[in-house]
């Protein structure tokens, strides 16, 4: 089963200069389990990529597939709903609520996500349990550590159960034993079956994936594993 699949993706920024054609025609596909590192020179298309995987952005050209759902050619409202249900995005500065409890870091986006309060309380114990955060609940995100801020983003990404966990850089903004902390984490999730495409500049956390794809220039040049067509059955509605 294909968790992601992206076919003959293309997108281009307006700038000031010369049009930026970001992504010139991307296949990739990621099947369900997996978890795939992006790797490729600064610029090369790896954040534009994954941000259209996330809903985040869309192709001007192409077909974006994303847990069996069409992701192409949507609504921001559709987006909207999607990227809550179907994608985590964990980021490398980590994007958390500073002025909440980490708890409620994780409590917040469960309602948003569906959950009553004492289900999503609930369910955010055991994430920060399970990610190594259980005493750190009623703290601010301010006086964890950069390691602890991104395993906090991670249980957040993670709380609504998303069938792929999108990753851009999470472990640029640590230090190497934070970074290692991280990959180790995302190994277990992928031996728990989790799903993750992650880019990443480090070529030792790379290796820490099942399998790394190589980008240069808007395309994929190495490690593209696209999938038989996941399009045929592809729906059209999140939730
Ligand atoms: N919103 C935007 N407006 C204009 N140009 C953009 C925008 N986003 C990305 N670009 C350009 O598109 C190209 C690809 O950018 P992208 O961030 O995807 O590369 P990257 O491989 O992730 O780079 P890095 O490794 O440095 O993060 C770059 O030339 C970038 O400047």
């Amino acid at each position: 089963m294909t968790a992601l699949k992206a076919r003959g993706v293309r997108r281009t920024f307006e700038a000031d200069l010369a049009p930026v054609r970001a992504l010139r025609g991307v296949d990739l596909g990621v099947a369900k389990g997996e978890f795939v590192a992006l790797m490729g020179p600064s610029g090369c298309g790896k954040s534009t990529l994954l941000n259209i995987f996330a809903g985040l952005d869309q192709a001007d050209e192409g077909d974006v597939i994303v847990d069996d759902l069409r992701v192409d050619g949507q609504d921001e409202n559709w987006l909207a709903k999607f990227r809550r249900h179907h994608v985590g995005i964990v980021f490398q500065f980590f994007n958390l609520l500073e002025g909440v409890s980490t708890l409620d870091n994780i409590v917040l986006p469960a309602i948003l996500g569906g959950l009553r309060r004492k289900a999503a309380e609930t369910r955010a114990r055991d994430l920060l349990d399970l990610l190594g955060l259980g005493d750190r609940t009623d703290q601010v995100p301010a006086v964890l550590s950069g390691g602890q801020r991104q395993r906090l983003a991670i249980a957040r990404a993670l709380v609504n159960e998303p069938a792929v966990l999108l990753a851009d850089e999470p472990t640029g903004a640590l230090d190497s034993e934070g970074g290692v902390e991280i990959l180790e984490l995302f190994r277990r999730l992928h031996g728990d079956g989790q799903t993750i495409l992650m880019v990443t500049h480090s070529a030792d956390v790379a290796a820490g994936a099942s399998r790394i794809v190589q980008m240069r220039d808007g395309r994929i040049v190495d490690g593209d594993g696209t999938a038989p067509s996941a399009t045929a059955d592809a729906q059209s509605r999140p939730g």
